[in-house]
């Protein structure tokens, strides 16, 4: 199969339990909930992405032939010193509409542990190291099970309290950013101070200006 790919970049994890960790973030073309065109945004079903998925145009992007062309550009963008630590992180877009096991196995072959950001709303292919579910209100939830379940705030009809008995080892509130960003930055330190087992997690890469 072949890979519709955004753009590759090397940059420290912004977000969630990993942040501040080196990754490679390869960006996948395309997400289910959105066509990602502003004039499509009013009526999708995932409205507050902050992300432009569209196309194979950005750095590093393209048309991958195979698993193993994408495992090794992925390579090339790692910037590390050493063989050890190599992270990538599958996002998109929605990645799982992309990821395959053949994929896996070739950035295992690289020595890359893996982590996927996703929507949650496709079944994950096994061997993923770090599973990324981030809920969107009004989509089906499929990915019921993971390592963090990093849920943007506030979303009308996915309300924390929904998930709580999901098997995720850590739960996890991001403010939804956007014109409100302040007041739901507020409302999200709000709701962790009142809900302990629910942990703040900031888009770093935002205010340090890193991709
Ligand atoms: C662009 S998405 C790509 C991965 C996947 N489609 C998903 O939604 O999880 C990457 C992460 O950014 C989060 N995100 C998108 N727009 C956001 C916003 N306006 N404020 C805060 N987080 C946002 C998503 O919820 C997800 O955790
Ligand atoms: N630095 C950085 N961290 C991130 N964590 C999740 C991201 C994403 O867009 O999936 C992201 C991103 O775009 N940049
Ligand atoms: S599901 Fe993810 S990539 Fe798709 S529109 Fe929503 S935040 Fe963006
Ligand atoms: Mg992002």
């Amino acid at each position: 199969m072949s890979y519709a790919v955004k753009e590759i970049f090397y940059t420290l994890q912004g977000e969630g339990c990993n942040a501040g960790r080196a990754a490679v973030f390869c960006r996948f073309a395309g997400c289910n909930l959105w066509s990602g065109r502003e004039a499509d945004r009013a009526k999708a079903i995932c409205r507050f992405c902050d992300t432009d998925f569209v196309g194979m145009d950005g750095a590093g992007g393209g048309r991958f032939a195979s698993a193993r062309e994408l495992a090794s550009a992925v390579e090339q963008a790692w910037r590390g010193a050493g063989a050890g630590e190599r992270l990538v992180v599958l996002t998109g877009g929605e990645p799982l509409l992309q990821v395959d096991e053949e994929l896996i196995k070739a950035l295992h072959d690289l020595a890359f542990e893996i982590a996927v950001e996703t929507n949650g709303t496709i079944h994950p292919p096994t061997g993923i190291g770090w599973l990324c579910v981030s809920p969107k209100a009004g989509a089906p939830l499929v990915a019921t099970a993971g390592d963090e379940f990093k849920l943007v705030y506030p979303q009308l009809g996915a309300e924390p309290e929904l998930f709580e008995g999901l098997a995720f080892k850590h739960l996890l509130l991001q403010p939804m950013d956007g014109p409100e960003r302040e007041a739901n930055t507020a409302a999200a330190v709000a709701y962790c101070l009142a809900n302990p087992r629910w942990r703040l997690t900031l888009q770093t890469h935002k205010f340090l200006g890193i991709p």
